[in-house]
């Protein structure tokens, strides 16, 4: 499992952003941090790909490089994800895309939730490096039923998921329920609280980025 915050970087100044209640009700910056962090993850990423030789006409002579062997297919959970996610696009600018509709329907009295999932629109998945990116790994509940209905398109060859913040609870679910997937994360917080919320973690990210909902 990658964890971006194990090393000191810019990116720290980004998540400190993100998390700071004096700063994070500026939602155009909230969403602006949530993209540079998915540029950064995009970029730590991209080294862990296949890559193959090629060569560039320059106006004076033949440079040679190495190019990525395929384009993945990013896949954006709605509605927090979409900051996070173009910061991909902005890097993997060739790449298909996927969207889910998903979201933790209202918790019962015992504070859990289910799973609601009311769109899908997807290339075919099979055979392909497929990067599932969703900035809050809370339960885990959320990209573990986003993959199951993902399957429908296809196996992919490769399964990436990244986050901008993992509680421990959450990153333990995917590895159990999803062994084969690389772990990209942000930071790795403590623990999750009564109502499942990350903590120290950041709040409700898709409220942060775009408002609150009914
Ligand atoms: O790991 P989990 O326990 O599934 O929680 C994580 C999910 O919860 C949040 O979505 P939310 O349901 O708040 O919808 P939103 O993105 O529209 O705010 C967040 O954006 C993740 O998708
Ligand atoms: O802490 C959390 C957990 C789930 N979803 C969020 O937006 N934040
Ligand atoms: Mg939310």
């Amino acid at each position: 499992m990658f964890i971006l915050n194990a090393q000191n970087s810019i990116a720290n100044q980004f998540l400190a952003e993100m998390r700071d209640i004096t700063v994070q009700n500026d939602s155009m910056r909230f969403r602006k941090n949530m993209e540079r962090l998915g540029e950064i993850l995009a970029y730590e990423i991209s080294k862990t790909l296949d890559y193959q030789p090629a060569t560039v006409q320059t106006p004076l002579a033949e440079a040679s490089t190495a190019l990525l062997t395929e384009q993945p297919v990013l896949v954006a959970i709605l509605r927090a994800s979409l900051p996070f996610y173009q910061g991909f696009l902005n890097l993997f600018d060739q790449s298909e895309n996927a969207f889910i509709g998903a979201y933790r329907g209202k918790h019962r009295a015992d504070e859990t939730f289910d799973i609601q999932m009311d769109y899908l629109a997807c290339p075919s998945l099979e055979g392909k490096t497929v990067m599932l990116i969703d900035p809050m790994l809370a339960t885990g509940k959320s990209l573990v039923k986003s993959y199951q209905a993902l399957l429908q398109y296809g196996k992919p060859a490769k399964l990436i998921i990244a986050a901008a913040i993992a509680a421990p609870e959450g990153l333990a679910y995917i590895q159990e329920q999803i062994p084969e997937a690389s772990l990209f994360v942000g930071a790795k917080d403590e623990r999750l609280n009564e109502k499942f919320y990350i903590i120290p973690g950041l709040g409700d990210a898709g409220d942060l980025a775009y408002g609150g909902k009914l």
